[in-house]
Parts: structure tokens; C-alpha cells; sequence
């Protein structure tokens, strides 16, 4: 039985093929670019996760897979154990929610799962998957752009790229990445700080960056994990 599973974020398209866990092929696309993309065909059962409202991408894959397709918006409540801490859990992110899934199978501690990706989130789920709660801030580029866009003077001058990390900046670009880049470390440090038991583990577009300052792995397929553990029931 293969499967194509998409994970539609709030920048762009990610998707793999598995069959019976082994990832066959993987790839990711702009959300713009989707309709001319090649996706898969030959595949038995599609899942796609979305964070997304996009009417456009759900006709898109709903014409395309049809009966094939399962369209997870939202967590799916009372699940395989999984205590939600939301008066309202439809309103937690699907993506939030399938990361703390997929670490769940690989790890048995209690978890601090954190998403770079478009938002920052840091989710802590105890080891009777009871999920605590968590935080949510803008993503590293989020952050940047909120910089460059709400000042005048701050600005994204290209004769001022390279690389980042966290010394003080000395041009304005250094100064916002290395600042961002900082606040980002130092806010998953400060609950893992808060948590000392929990163990930390990082997802996302921006997670390895991000985990190359933090004591923790980095694992890039957790959304798929639980997608794919949420389709085998
Ligand atoms: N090939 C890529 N294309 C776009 N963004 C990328 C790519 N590789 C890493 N990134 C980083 O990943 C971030 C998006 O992470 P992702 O987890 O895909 O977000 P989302 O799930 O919110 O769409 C971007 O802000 C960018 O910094
Ligand atoms: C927080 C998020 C925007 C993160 O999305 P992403 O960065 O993966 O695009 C997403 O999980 C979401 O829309 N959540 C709904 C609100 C909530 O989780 O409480
Ligand atoms: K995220």
C-alpha cells in the first residue's frame, strides 16, 4: 500500500510518497506553483494536512485523487489516547498536533516538540500524551520581514548578506538576523529551561538551523510520521 502524504503550511507544500514507512520519493513546492506541479500518481491512498484555508488546493487535489484523498484540517479528537488541553481542539494547528504525534512514536518521554517554520511552535506533551499546551511566535523570516516592513530605516540592503549566527551584528541586516535568530534560540532554551525533563525535539523548514544552537536533534519528518500513523488508524 503506498501513500502520498502533503503537509500544506502557511509557506509552502511539502509532500512524500511511503510505503509501509519507508519514504520512496519526497518533495516541496510553492503554494502558488502547485497546480502545474508533477505530483504523484501512482500511489494508492493520498493524506494532506493543511493549516491552510485554500479552497483552490483542496479542488486541486480533491479532482486529481479523488476518492484517494483524505483532507485533515483539523486534529481528529479522542484519538489513539491524545488529551487535548483546548477547551476548542479544532482551533489547535493540525500541524501541531500531527508533530506530537510522530514524536510520540519515536520517543516515550515527555516531549517539547518545536515547528520552525512560518510560526515558531513549541508544544509540551507529557509521556500520558496529555498535551500541556504551548507557544506561538512568528517564524524567522516572519520576524524579519515584520522588521523590514514596519520601520524605515531598517532595511534589507543587499550589499549586507551573510552568513548568520548569533554574535552581535554590525550592519543593520546582521543586527536583525542575528537578533531574530537569537530570540528564536533563546525563547526554546528558556522553555526547555522551564521543563527540564521534557525531551526536546525540532521540526520545520527553519528547525535545523535552529537546532544547530540547541542541545537536540533535529528531525525533519514529524508531520509526515503522524500523518502516516494517523492513516494506519
Ligand atoms: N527550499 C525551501 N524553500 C522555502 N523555504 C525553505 C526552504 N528550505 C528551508 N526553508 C525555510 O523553511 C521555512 C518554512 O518552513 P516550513 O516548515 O516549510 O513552513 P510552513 O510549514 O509554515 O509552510 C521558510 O521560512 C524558510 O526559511
Ligand atoms: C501556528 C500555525 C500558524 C503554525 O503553522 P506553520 O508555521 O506550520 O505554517 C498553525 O499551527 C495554526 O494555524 N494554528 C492554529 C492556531 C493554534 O494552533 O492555536
Ligand atoms: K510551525
Amino acid at each position: 500500500m503506498s501513500v502520498l502524504l502533503i503537509d500544506i503550511g502557511n509557506t509552502r507544500i511539502k509532500w512524500q510518497t511511503r510505503q509501509r514507512g519507508e519514504i520512496l520519493a519526497e518533495g516541496h513546492v510553492d503554494k502558488n506553483k502547485a497546480p502545474h506541479y508533477a505530483w504523484p500518481d501512482s500511489i494508492d491512498e493520498v493524506a494532506v494536512s493543511s493549516v491552510s484555508t485554500n479552497e483552490e488546493l483542496r479542488e486541486l487535489f480533491n479532482a486529481r485523487y479523488g476518492n484517494r484523498l483524505r483532507w485533515i484540517a483539523n486534529p481528529v479528537e479522542g484519538h489513539a489516547g491524545f488529551h487535548h488541553c483546548y477547551a476548542e481542539p479544532k482551533r489547535l494547528g493540525v500541524d501541531r498536533w500531527l508533530a506530537m504525534l510522530g514524536a510520540r512514536a519515536v520517543f516515550n518521554d515527555d516531549l517539547l516538540v518545536v515547528d520552525a517554520g512560518t510560526a515558531l511552535t513549541l508544544d509540551l506533551l507529557d509521556k500520558t500524551n496529555q498535551h500541556l499546551g504551548g507557544y506561538i511566535v512568528p517564524g524567522i523570516q516572519m520576524a524579519q520581514r515584520a522588521l523590514f516592513g514596519g520601520t524605515d530605516r531598517v532595511r534589507p540592503f543587499s550589499d549586507e548578506q551573510h552568513d548568520t549566527n548569533l554574535a552581535p551584528g554590525k550592519s543593520t541586516v546582521a543586527c536583525v538576523k542575528a537578533g531574530v535568530l537569537h530570540q528564536q534560540v533563546a525563547l526554546v532554551k528558556s522553555v526547555a529551561e522551564n521543563h527540564k525533563d521534557f525531551r526536546l525535539v525540532v521540526t520545520g523548514g527553519d528547525g535545523a538551523q535552529l537546532a544547530d544552537w540547541l542541545d537536540s536533534g533535529y528531525y525533519p519528518n514529524l508531520i509526515f510520521d503522524g500523518m502516516e500513523l494517523l492513516c494506519a488508524g
